[in-house]
């Protein structure tokens, strides 16, 4: 049973009592593009929890975030369909044959400012046992979300305001925002089944069987960069994909690569001045430019990493040529490896996928190897480009789904499975609120 192994300090869902109460449930449902659910295995993993609240007696409100809806630089949040949680529901609506509420706040350019008294007919329906569930509006809509400060405490108190109890499902979720971190200074917090089972399987990465390799790529430079000069410590060997490889090129050959920023740039200068004495990088030697963001006959083209030369200016990379894995040595090194992670699309989807696919079978061949996938585009990739495969590992014991890859890589910086923000947080209160049986 799940919990076994874990952290005597963090507090169960299965320690909690569900009773008649209200359960607010912050699950990683962030599986929406363009308002289209294309991998629903994140919502999967999620019906235990779901089902153990509603069999315990508990009422349940659902919560989670949807892409990245909020400008960085102007503070505008945008709220439209192409965030919305509306496909979730109508998802777990036909698995579940129930119906979930999901109430609608007024909204501002900078989203939406409070949950007004208008969510209490929802609760009265939920109360009554007359619908399954409340879903929320995409939490990152919410102006205090992601903000510090007032905004952001008010929100927490809000949300507080609308249940009895709150849950942690959202593994994926590692950013400390008000419905993950916030919240639970209000109310008696527990981890979800997902969570649990999630956190004991870190143990993997974070006590690997060697060789120890990791596959980082895909396009989230910026919360990913510190997470990986961590990683870089722990790993044998680290293979880069995607934006993250491009401005590892950039950094360490000195040339640019269009879309590639110069801060970007300049962060990458650590991992290659580490790299320099450690050689632990293990550079894929050919690469996919292309004239546009897309993919056009004649307008794309293979180059040789041993070719760059500073000063030279490159198109877009969008991808890995897949001959890169026939490199004796990537293919050594793959071969050898006894655990592998990969938190790693390797291209520009939809457009160019061949890295992925390529990575992907490449990493099968090795038998022996435990191979732990994580992070939501990571495995939508999988199952889209390699169907066949994904279906047959679904229960093989040498292959782990996460379904965060940022919090994977939190985690392997943390050194820890305790080191990210909201789970510090659930465990802090379960001391305020003296939740767990001594
Ligand atoms: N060379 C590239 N140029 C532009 N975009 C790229 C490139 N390579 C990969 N991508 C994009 O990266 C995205 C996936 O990266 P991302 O970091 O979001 O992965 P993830 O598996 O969802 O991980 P996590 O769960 O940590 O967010 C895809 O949308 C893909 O199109
Ligand atoms: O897809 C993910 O990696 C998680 O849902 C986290 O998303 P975020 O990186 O936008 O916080």
């Amino acid at each position: 049973m799940t919990g076994q192994n874990l952290d005597p300090g963090l507090p169960l869902l299965q320690q909690a009592d569900l009773k008649n109460k209200v359960v607010l449930v912050r699950f990683d449902h962030n599986v929406v593009k363009k308002g289209e659910i294309r991998d629903p295995y994140r919502i999967d993993r999620t019906i235990g929890t779901l089902f153990y609240i509603v069999q315990q007696g508990g009422r349940p409100i659902l919560m989670t975030h949807v892409g990245r809806p909020r400008d960085k630089k102007t503070g505008d949040i945008k709220v439209d369909d192409s965030s919305s949680v509306r496909p979730i529901v109508e998802y777990l609506e036909s698995k579940l044959h129930s119906r979930f509420m999901v109430p609608e706040f007024r909204a501002t350019e900078k989203g939406i400012q409070a949950i007004d008294t208008s969510i209490n007919l929802a609760i009265r329906e939920l109360e009554q046992g007359r619908i399954g569930g409340i879903y929320l509006p995409n939490t990152r809509w919410f102006a205090g979300e992601e903000q510090k400060g007032e905004a952001r405490e008010s929100l927490a108190l809000q949300l507080a305001g609308l249940a009895d109890i709150y849950v942690n499902d959202a593994f994926g979720s590692w950013q400390p925002h008000a419905s993950t971190l916030d919240i639970t200074y209000h109310l008696p917090s527990y981890a979800g089944w997902l969570m649990q089972a999630e956190l004991n399987n870190l143990e993997q990465v974070l006590k690997p069987e060697r060789p120890f390799v990791g596959v980082v790529a895909g396009a989230k430079y910026d919360t990913k960069i510190g997470p990986l000069n961590a990683m870089y410590e722990q790993v044998d060997y680290l293979i880069l994909g995607g934006v993250i490889y491009n401005t590892y090129l950039c950094a360490k050959y000195g040339v640019k690569i269009k879309g590639v920023s110069d801060t970007d740039i300049e962060a990458a200068g650590e991992l290659v001045k580490k790299d320099k004495e450690q050689g632990k990088i293990l550079e894929l030697p050919l690469i996919v430019e292309s004239d546009l963001l897309g993919r056009e006959e004649n307008a794309f083209r293979t180059l040789r990493v041993e070719d760059l030369k500073p000063g030279r200016e490159l198109n877009y990379i969008l991808d890995i040529d897949s001959a890169s894995f026939e490199d004796p040595k990537v293919k050594e090194v793959l071969g050898r490896a006894r655990t592998i992670f990969v938190n790693a699309v390797m291209g520009f989807t939809p457009h160019f996928t061949d890295g992925s696919r390529a990575l992907d079978t490449t990493i099968d061949a090795n038998r022996e190897a435990n191979k732990l996938y994580g992070g939501g585009d990571t495995l939508q990739e999988f199952k889209d480009l390699c169907p066949g495969l994904y279906l047959s590992v679904q229960d093989d014991a040498q292959y782990y789904f996460f379904t965060g890859g940022g919090s994977v890589l939190k985690a392997i910086e943390q050194r820890s499975p305790y080191g990210m923000e909201p789970v510090i947080a659930l465990m802090k209160n379960a001391e305020k609120f003296k939740t767990i049986p001594q």
